[in-house]
Order: C-alpha cells, then structure tokens, then sequence
C-alpha cells in the first residue's frame, strides 16, 4: 500500500479557518497535486465575501463567511487549519474550541503561536501540529516547519507530512526552533523577491527593458538555486566558480560586502525570528 493511501488523506475533509495567502497557497497546492479533491475542502473568512467567491470560482472549493453556517463545516472537518493573523488568533480559535472533538486534527500556520497557546485556546487534549509553511507551496515549492503536540497519533503525523510533502519539503523541528524557520524559510521568500526587485532596478538603470530584465533576473535566480540542489556543490564553491580574479563579480561582490550585504541578511533574518517570538508572547499575554 502506497503511503498516500495509507495516510487516508484523499478520503479526508479539509477545513481552511482564515482563506488568504497562506491557506490558498496550502489548497492550491493539495488540489494541484491531487491529494485531495476540491469539493473535500472548505475554506472560511471573517468579511471578506469577494475573497471567497474568487477562491470558489478559482478551485471549486466550498466557502463561507464566519458566523453560525460555518459551524457544519468546522465539525465535519478531520483537519482544521488554523490560518488567520496572529493579532486575529486568539478571538477566533477560542469561538471554535466549543465546536471540535478530539479527533480533529488542528493544523497551525500561525506565525509565533505556540502549541501551549493553542491548548489553552482549544483544550489540552486537542491534537495540535504547528508548521511554518511559505507561500511557495502554492507550486509544489514549498518549505516547512513542522512540530507535533504529546496528542498527535502517528497516523495524524503521517497524513500531516504526507500533505506537507505533496507541496514541497517538510523538516520536522523540536517546537522551540519554530521562530527560527520563520526566520529562515517563513519570510524566505520574501528576502529573494527583494533581491529581485533590486535586480531589476539596477537592470533597468543599466538600460534593459523591463521584460529583458526581468527574464534574466528570474532565469538567473532559478538557475542559480538550481545549481546548489543539483550539483551538490556549496554556494560558496560555486560563487568562487563565478568569480574571477580582478574581474567583473569581484568587484561587485567587494561593493556590496562594503556595504553591508552579508550582516543585513543575517541581522534581518535573525530580526524576523525575534519577532516571531514577541508576536508569539504578545499572544500568550492576551490569553493570560
Ligand atoms: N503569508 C505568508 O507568507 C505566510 C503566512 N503565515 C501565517 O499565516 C497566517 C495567515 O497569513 P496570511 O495568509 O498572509 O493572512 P491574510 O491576511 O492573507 O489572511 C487572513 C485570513 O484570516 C481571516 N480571518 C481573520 N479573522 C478571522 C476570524 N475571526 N474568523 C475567520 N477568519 C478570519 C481573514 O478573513 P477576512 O479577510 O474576511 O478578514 C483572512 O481570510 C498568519 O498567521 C501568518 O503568520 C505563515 C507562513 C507564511
Ligand atoms: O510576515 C509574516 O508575519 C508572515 C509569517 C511568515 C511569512 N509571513
């Protein structure tokens, strides 16, 4: 038997409690996948009626605004996804605590908030993983974190990571290192489209047309992660390839270390994790 029969996945229902970024790109890619079909999969919002019509129109998935017709949703669910705002969190997992039963999967991708947070919000029995998922998973790209609460049965692991993987790559984590991944490959995204957008400014400055320089930039920055997974070789091994001596990417690479490029990565990586933590302790002081 396969491991995604195994799992039970495909007979499963899915739950989206909060429909943005996040949530769309976790459903796009399980659709895209076929892990599990549309019509198994609802997701629900505070206001946002437009937002849900496009998400149905878009995947054919079953939406619905907050309030009393979700409830049928939320207790047919086997997995619920947690994913509205931290600020959002505790106000709208708590309403739910009263719907769920303790074979209900609770899956979080709430930055920062801790599985003791989410027990004292839902019940301590309550099956709870937290992930630190990225919006890559949209393609089948995605990294995430995934750390797993004393109640999670070894079948809800396995249907948690045969879902994680179908949308990129999983790492399992000890739940303290949580605010690390947001660090790393939460927010990561956003560090290389920011590397992009810098790109194409400069190629632009340097007098391509938008789409020429677009198409570099992009063809560049994949072929470049291409190498490190394929190749195997380190991303200092194959900078050194790029660079020769006196040559064009020395003289870059000296300016932009000048500048500061290498410690402004790390200090704004390491400045994402920290506010993972206060956001999350922000969260803890709210429910006391
Ligand atoms: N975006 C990203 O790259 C990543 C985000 N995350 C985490 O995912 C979570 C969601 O982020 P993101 O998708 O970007 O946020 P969005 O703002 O795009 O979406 C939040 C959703 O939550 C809904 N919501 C808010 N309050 C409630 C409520 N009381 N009941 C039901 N639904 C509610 C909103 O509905 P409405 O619009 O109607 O108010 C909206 O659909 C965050 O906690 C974030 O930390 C994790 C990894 C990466
Ligand atoms: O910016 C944020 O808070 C969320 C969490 C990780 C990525 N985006």
């Amino acid at each position: 038997m396969s491991i995604l029969t195994e799992s039970g996945i495909g007979s499963m229902h899915i739950c989206f409690y909060g429909a943005g970024s996040m949530a769309e790109a976790i459903a796009r890619g399980l659709i895209g996948e076929e892990l599990v079909a549309p019509g198994k999969i609802s997701m629900l919002n505070r206001s946002n009626a437009e937002r849900l019509g496009e998400l149905h129109e878009r995947y054919g998935v079953q939406t619905v605004l907050q309030g009393s017709t979700n409830d049928a949703y939320l207790k047919g669910a086997d997995i619920i996804f947690l994913a509205m705002k931290p600020k959002d969190a505790a106000e709208a997992i708590s309403a739910i605590a009263p719907l769920l039963s303790p074979n209900q999967l609770i899956v979080s991708v709430i930055a920062g908030l801790s599985i003791s947070s989410l027990e004292k919000l839902l019940g301590s029995s309550q099956p709870i993983v937290r992930t630190m998922p990225n919006t890559s998973s949209t393609i089948g790209l995605g990294a995430t974190g995934i750390s797993y609460s004393d109640h999670v049965t070894p079948q809800q692991r396995l249907v948690t990571e045969v879902m994680f993987q179908s949308i990129g790559l999983n790492a399992v984590v000890e739940e303290a290192l949580q605010d690390s991944v947001v660090g790393v490959s939460g927010s990561g995204p956003a560090y290389i489209y920011f590397v992009m957008e810098a790109m194409m400014k400069a190629a632009a400055e340097l007098g391509l047309d938008d789409k020429t320089a677009k198409d570099l930039v992009v063809q560049t920055v994949l072929g470049a992660a291409q190498m490190v997974k394929q190749t195997g070789e380190s991303p200092e091994e194959l900078r050194r390839k790029v660079t020769s001596p006196n040559g064009t990417t020395q003289a870059a690479i000296e300016k932009m270390t000048e500048l500061g490029l290498p410690e402004a990565i790390v200090k704004g990586m390491k400045r994402s994790s920290e506010r993972a933590a206060e956001i999350g302790a922000d969260i803890e002081r709210s429910i006391g």
